[in-house]
């Protein structure tokens, strides 16, 4: 099948990719001229495990091709995907701008009948004002049906997502449309559930509201935890072993950030606020992320009361492990924090500093190591826990000025901390100072 894909971000990209290696031909649109001059040169614009090594050899082998013009793009795409970005307005809603002109530029290039089908996360109704944009905009006598086909994949690990994905949603009108959709993402073999288009479009906010909430739930059972004295790690995993809880999104942590949870969250409170329906329970959802995404600081207080003028070495930015994507990190609330209170941040993560580097202060400071950071430090404050961090041999952090580490996301046990002689706070578990001589700060 010819396929289009308007927008090259985390899914558009993912999706023409994935869609080259399972047969299809691609040609993916971006408006942005560097991304797609990276990607004609197999390079990829965005970090994501896999993907750079399938870029490539789908462009070897001349199913994947890259353009800026929606007219080349347009011209012999019988399907064409919409994977712009639809962030956040200043009121929580979604901002479907990007969506409109993808529309409008579908309408105005197509020169045969065309199926849209909607990637991007939208508010429901939408693909129904996508039909009627591109209808009033399309040739006379053709024609266009729309496909909402929200997309599941994780950041971090897309590529594998988009190959082992639990369901594939399919909203549609009509029987046509349904099965053309489902034969191209037949090769994919993951179970395919086909609805009407609207519970297709709420289908994607209930789950990533859902998977926040699990989140922002967990993270208020570690704060009661801390204050009990029990410890969150084993009550997730005994919560997590009935099945009808099950143990993924258990991990309390300082909150979830990214480019969805975030603004899908506030975008669904809308949505039900546009129908007069008061969601009570995401907004708690919503302002527990809040509160979370700040307690590091107030742990850090609790060590070291005059913060002025201290290094505080940070590891991790990214939002989670195995991405380059800043979007809402804790980190940007995190840093700024620590540099109005005047400490020195020297921050390292693995993979994101670049981006971070667009997005921080200016004030922060970044070391090309964990060892660096570290270094003479006063405290080390951990908020993303790649694999780097988690498996870093713990002597590192008695080349501080005393071992004082603050993780917020607990990549340690508190057996090894304490065995290694560490000052060690982490969430929702007890404080593993033992060995710990109190110091005076
Ligand atoms: N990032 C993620 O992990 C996931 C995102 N989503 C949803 O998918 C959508 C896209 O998200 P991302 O890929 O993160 O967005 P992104 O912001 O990374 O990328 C969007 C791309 O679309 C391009 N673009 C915008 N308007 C265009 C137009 N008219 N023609 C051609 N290109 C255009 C932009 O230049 C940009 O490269 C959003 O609705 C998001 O909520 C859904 C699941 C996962
Ligand atoms: O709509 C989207 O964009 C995507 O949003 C999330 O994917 P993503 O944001 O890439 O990453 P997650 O793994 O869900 O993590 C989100 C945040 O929650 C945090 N998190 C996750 C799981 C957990 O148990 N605890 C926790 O604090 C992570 O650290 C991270 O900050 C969903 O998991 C995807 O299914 C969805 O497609």
């Amino acid at each position: 099948m010819n396929i289009c894909v308007i927008g090259t971000g985390y899914v558009g990209l993912v999706t023409g990719v994935s869609l080259s290696e399972i047969g299809h031909h691609v040609i993916c649109i971006d408006v942005d001229e560097d991304k797609v001059t990276k990607m004609k040169k197999g390079i990829s614009p965005i970090y994501e495990p896999g993907l750079s090594e399938l870029m490539a050899k789908n462009i070897k082998e001349k199913r994947l091709r890259f353009t800026t013009s929606h007219s080349e793009g347009l011209q012999q795409a019988a399907v064409v995907y919409i994977a712009v970005g639809t962030p956040e307005n200043k009121d929580g809603s979604a901002d479907l701008s990007f969506v409109a002109q993808a529309a409008k530029d579908i309408a105005e290039n197509v020169e045969h009948d065309v199926i849209v089908v909607t990637k991007s996360t939208v508010p429901v109704g939408t693909n129904a004002m996508i039909k009627e944009i591109v209808q009033t905009h399309l040739s006379d006598g053709l024609q266009v049906e729309v496909v909402s086909n929200p997309e599941f994949l994780k950041e971090g690990s897309a590529i594998h997502d988009s190959f082992h994905g639990d369901r594939i949603v399919i909203g549609a009108e009509n029987e046509q449309a349904f099965s053309i959709i489902e034969e191209i993402n037949q090769p994919f073999r993951v179970p395919i559930f086909k609805t009407d288009i609207k519970s297709a479009e709420m289908i994607k906010y209930a789950s990533n509201a859902f998977l926040a909430t699990k989140i922002s739930f967990i993270n208020e059972i570690s704060n009661i935890c801390e204050l009990l004295g029990a410890n969150i790690e084993n009550v997730s995993t005994g919560m997590g072993l009935d099945q009808r809880i099950g143990s993924q999104f258990l991990k309390a942590g300082i909150g979830y950030g990214g480019s969805c949870f975030p603004k899908d969250t506030k975008a669904l409170i809308q949505i039900a606020g546009n129908v007069e329906y008061e969601f009570e329970l995401l907004k708690g959802v919503v302002n527990v992320n809040k509160k979370q995404q700040g307690i590091l600081i107030g742990k850090l207080n609790d060590c070291l009361p005059v913060i002025s003028g201290k290094k505080i070495a940070v590891l991790g930015l990214a939002f989670k492990p195995n991405t380059d994507d800043m979007r809402e990190s804790a980190s940007i609330l995190i840093t700024e924090e620590l540099i109005k209170l005047g400490a020195e941040v020297v921050a390292y993560d693995p993979i994101a500093m670049d981006n971070a580097k667009t997005i921080l202060s200016s004030k922060v400071q970044y070391a090309d190591s964990i060892e660096r950071a570290v270094d003479n430090s006063d405290a080390v404050l951990i908020l993303t826990d790649w694999d780097e961090i988690k498996n870093v041999d713990l002597a590192v952090f008695h080349k501080m000025k005393r071992p004082l580490v603050i993780d917020g996301r607990n990549c340690f046990t508190l057996e090894a901390m304490e065995k290694n002689g560490i000052d060690y706070h982490s969430i929702g578990r007890p404080v593993s100072a033992k060995l710990i001589e109190a110091a005076p700060i």
